[in-house]
């Protein structure tokens, strides 16, 4: 130490000759040793000696050792920098080598060299004053000289104008910030060149600079080059907005998202790009920052107005529309989102996705429709493992991201139509998805972290309940939605089909025109449908011809524009629909009237007839009711006998508890020959002795089975064996037991609205049945008579004309018919 405070260096030192870094003083540097000179000054030096100045050498840049001892040393680079060896490492493998942390002290000139081996010792000038760092953060020495405080100055803002742009939770950065004040100014230049982004001539120039004056002006240059750079990284930023939003939107998901992101970051940073994971890391972390974690819609609900919604989008369906209205009164009033989940059951095209919709609408909240028919992996719902390559997620976590908020309504359509394959079961999948208990940390294969789905409200569809897993349907409230009558598919058509098509193709009602009579026409003999979706179609067909006349005439007008038009409506539709190629030379009279020789032209010939009482003519004919996922339908069984040994032959594609029903029909009608005078072909008393029986059930290609054609199967028999006509305008549905009782069967509504379609008029139901009957409009009431029977002898009274010979109906008391 001098008698001023400052530190004095020995005026010997050994020097480690280095090739790879340049220290600086006030700065640590690595040096890894492994010259023979070098590898001599740490082992007899370093390692041997005790006291504080042994420790103390003196690193020479620019300067490769030779690799031999006996090799001349090469010419040294003349400044250098004294330094303390603050830590040595050695290592015997791959050869033996030592590593050297030392922390610069103050530069130093070679005088000159004292010996060359087994390392380099030289006479030393040292060249920077070495206090003991107690000098204040003040002007200090630089305020002797103006110019070099300026630069000082200069150099002091630019250093903090720099800490200011870096993130401060980086700890080098925290401490340079902190070493900052603390640090006299004229040690700046060394600190902040060996900290900044430099390459070692750009440090060896800061090391030449012996002068302080030209030690800041060589480092200042250095420092604006680093600002600049970061300030053009900045603008980069600013100019690609989406990165910045994507990283605000992530900051709200729960915190072991985030630890689950920041950690998939890393290993994204560690990977080179062509790796196959690279890809997969990044779609995965595309996926994490674009899920709404905290991204909701705020709910609107007003009931009065929902209501209001709900009619307006959808005619009839009051049952439906009452109970939507009391699940969201309910959810108004508590807040609590645990409520059930709505299963709307219905045939196709009666407007379950669209009430869906509607309640979406009401609430203000985003719609998606999870399509479910024919899914059968389980990893459609919860996604695959990552690990397999081309892995998705899930529906749900897809669909959420589409949507972009976590509080969308989810309608999973076709819940009945999911499949079960050795990919495992998706419908238990959807029993996590659908349980307010478990929903709310649902985990998806693929996310691999739990998203919280208890704000999204689920409302499923389905056909049929039957083919539902009866797990996932105790989940649900079944709401049944029944096909349509004729006059409501009138209305619907009229107040929602027919404007929306005319949107749809740029029509407007004073172009198109079609009356009631055609609306009905075309539901009667161009659809037979539970829904109104081949309606829709229908008139989409009527639309699509209109608009072809409407932008032809529109072509003609102004080809004619002197010319005046005066036509007819009638003349109009017949010569602008009937006839394709001859329009006529003005434009058709607005607005076209569809009537049904113009229906014909543009639907064609009708699809359906009214056959039913062409098909009754024949004795052993009889016309049944059946319930299908598509709604209720008519159905013919036929019967014909033959001689032969007393065979029964079924065809039709029949399951097993419908032929059962055929030979419950049969036993009892062998029963009760006698009673009802019923014979054989040679006239004996049992119908089967000498005869073959066949019994069809015509659209042989459609599987049928059920109980409920015993009444019909009996029927049709009892005609064939008597030789007596049905009446050509009676249908039934009924289980019969071998007794000759009615048992009630399902779908009542579904049957009746089928037959009333065909139109028949009369309707022979089981008599347990008659509380469904309440569910039916009006209209069917009156149109249809209703004959409810509680057994066979009841049914076949009501099914002939003026009764069945030998039914105790007609000799006892009347039939039980009721007109409701
Ligand atoms: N009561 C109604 N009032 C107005 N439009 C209706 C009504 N019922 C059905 N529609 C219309 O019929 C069309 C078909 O309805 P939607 O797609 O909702 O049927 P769906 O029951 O969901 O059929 P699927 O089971 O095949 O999915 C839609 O355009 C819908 O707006």
């Amino acid at each position: 130490m001098t008698s001023d405070g400052g530190i004095k260096i020995p005026s010997r030192l050994p020097l480690l000759l280095s090739h790879e870094g340049v220290l600086l003083p006030g700065s640590t540097v690595r040096f890894s040793v492994d010259s023979p000179r070098n590898m001599q000054l740490v082992s007899q030096r370093l390692l041997r000696g005790t006291s504080l100045k042994s420790t103390i050498i003196g690193v020479i840049p620019n300067t490769r050792d030779p690799e031999h001892d006996t090799d001349d040393l090469p010419t040294l680079h003349k400044i250098g920098t004294a330094g303390i060896a603050v830590q040595v490492v050695g290592s015997n493998w791959p050869k033996p080598h030592y590593s050297l942390l030392i922390t610069g002290l103050c530069r130093f000139r070679v005088s000159s060299l004292l010996k060359e081996r087994p390392f380099v010792l030289a006479e030393v000038e040292q060249l920077d004053k070495l206090d003991q760092y107690t000098t204040p953060a003040t002007e200090g020495a630089a305020a002797e000289d103006e110019e070099l405080g300026e630069l000082s100055k200069k150099f002091y803002q630019a250093a903090v104008q720099l800490l200011g742009m870096l993130d401060m939770s980086v700890p080098v950065v925290a401490k340079f910030r902190r070493l900052l004040d603390s640090l006299p100014r004229e040690t700046l230049p060394d600190v902040v060149a060996s900290m900044i982004r430099t390459s070692n001539k750009e440090k060896l120039q800061v090391l030449d600079a012996v002068s302080l004056e030209e030690r800041f002006k060589k480092a200042l240059p250095m420092l604006t080059k680093q600002i600049e750079g970061l300030k053009l990284l900045q603008k980069t930023r600013k100019m690609n907005p989406d990165n910045e939003k994507r990283v605000t939107n992530k900051r709200y998901c729960p915190p072991f998202v985030g630890i689950s992101f920041i950690s998939s970051v890393f290993r994204l940073k560690k990977m080179p790009q062509s790796m196959p994971e690279y890809a997969l890391t990044r779609n995965y972390l595309d996926l994490m920052v674009e899920l709404p974690w905290s991204k909701s819609t705020k709910d609107c609900l007003d009931i009065r107005a929902a209501r209001t919604l709900l009619d307006n989008d959808h005619y009839a369906m009051d049952k439906l529309k009452r109970r939507v209205l009391e699940y969201l009164a309910v959810r108004q009033l508590k807040t609590s989102l645990k409520g059930p989940i709505l299963c709307f059951v219905g045939p196709p095209g009666v407007g379950k996705t669209s009430v869906g919709r509607s309640i979406a609408r009401t609430l203000g909240r985003e719609f998606h429709r999870i399509a479910l028919g024919g899914v059968c992996d389980q990893s459609d719902i919860r996604g695959h493992r990552r690990t397999y390559v081309g892995s998705m997620p899930g529906r749900i976590i897809n669909g959420l991201k589409t949507v972009g908020v976590n509080n969308p309504v989810f309608l999973l359509d076709e819940v009945d139509k999911l499949g079960k394959s050795l990919q495992g079961d998706p419908a238990a999948a959807l029993l996590e998805v659908l349980d307010p208990e478990q929903n709310h940390s649902f985990t998806d294969h693929y996310l691999n972290v739990a998203f919280d789905l208890s704000q999204v409200l689920f409302i499923a569809t389905a056909n049929t309940t039957a083919t539902i897993p009866p797990a996932l349907l105790d989940r649900m409230e079944v709401l049944q939605v029944p096909g349509y009558t004729q006059e409501e598919r009138v209305e619907i058509a009229h107040r929602h089909l027919i404007p929306n098509q005319l949107e749809q193709h740029g029509l407007t009602p004073q172009q198109l025109h079609i009356p009631q009579e055609t609306t009905q026409d075309i539901i009667s003999r161009y659809t037979r449908e539970a829904g109104v979706r081949s309606l829709e179609r229908k008139i989409g067909a009527i639309c699509r011809a209109v608009a072809v006349k409407v932008a032809e005439g529109h072509r003609k007008k102004e080809k004619h524009s002197t010319r005046k038009l005066k036509q007819h409506i009638s003349e109009d539709k017949s010569t602008i629909c009937r006839n394709d190629c001859n329009y006529p030379a003005a434009p058709p009279e607005m607005p076209i009237v569809i009537d049904h020789i113009a229906l014909k032209d543009i639907l064609g010939p009708p699809l359906f007839e009214m056959e039913v009482s062409e098909r009754l003519t024949l004795p052993g004919v009889a016309l049944g009711l059946a319930w299908t996922p598509l709604g209720g339908e008519i159905m013919f069984v036929e019967a014909s006998r033959m001689e032969g040994d007393g065979q029964l032959t079924l065809t039709g594609q029949l399951g097993d508890v419908m032929k059962e029903s055929a030979h419950l029909a049969i036993s009892w009608l062998r029963t009760n020959a006698k009673t009802y005078q019923l014979t054989n072909m040679v006239g004996s008393p049992d119908p089967l002795e000498g005869t073959d029986i066949h019994l069809h059930f015509p659209a042989g290609a459609v599987t049928k089975d059920g109980p409920s054609a015993g009444v019909t199967i009996v029927t049709c028999l009892a005609s064939l064996f008597s030789g007596q006509l049905v009446r050509s305008d009676v249908a039934m549905t009924g289980e019969i037991t071998l007794r000759g009782l009615v048992l009630p069967v399902g779908g009542i509504k579904d049957k009746v609205l089928a037959a009333h379609r065909a139109g028949v008029k009369r309707v022979i139901l089981p008599k347990r049945n008659e509380k469904d009957l309440e569910e039916l409009p009006a209209n069917v009431h009156v149109d249809l008579d209703f004959v409810l029977a509680g057994n066979l002898d009841e049914v076949l009274n009501a099914a002939f004309d003026g009764g069945f010979p030998g039914t105790a109906s007609t000799l006892t008391h009347p039939q039980l018919t009721s007109k409701l």
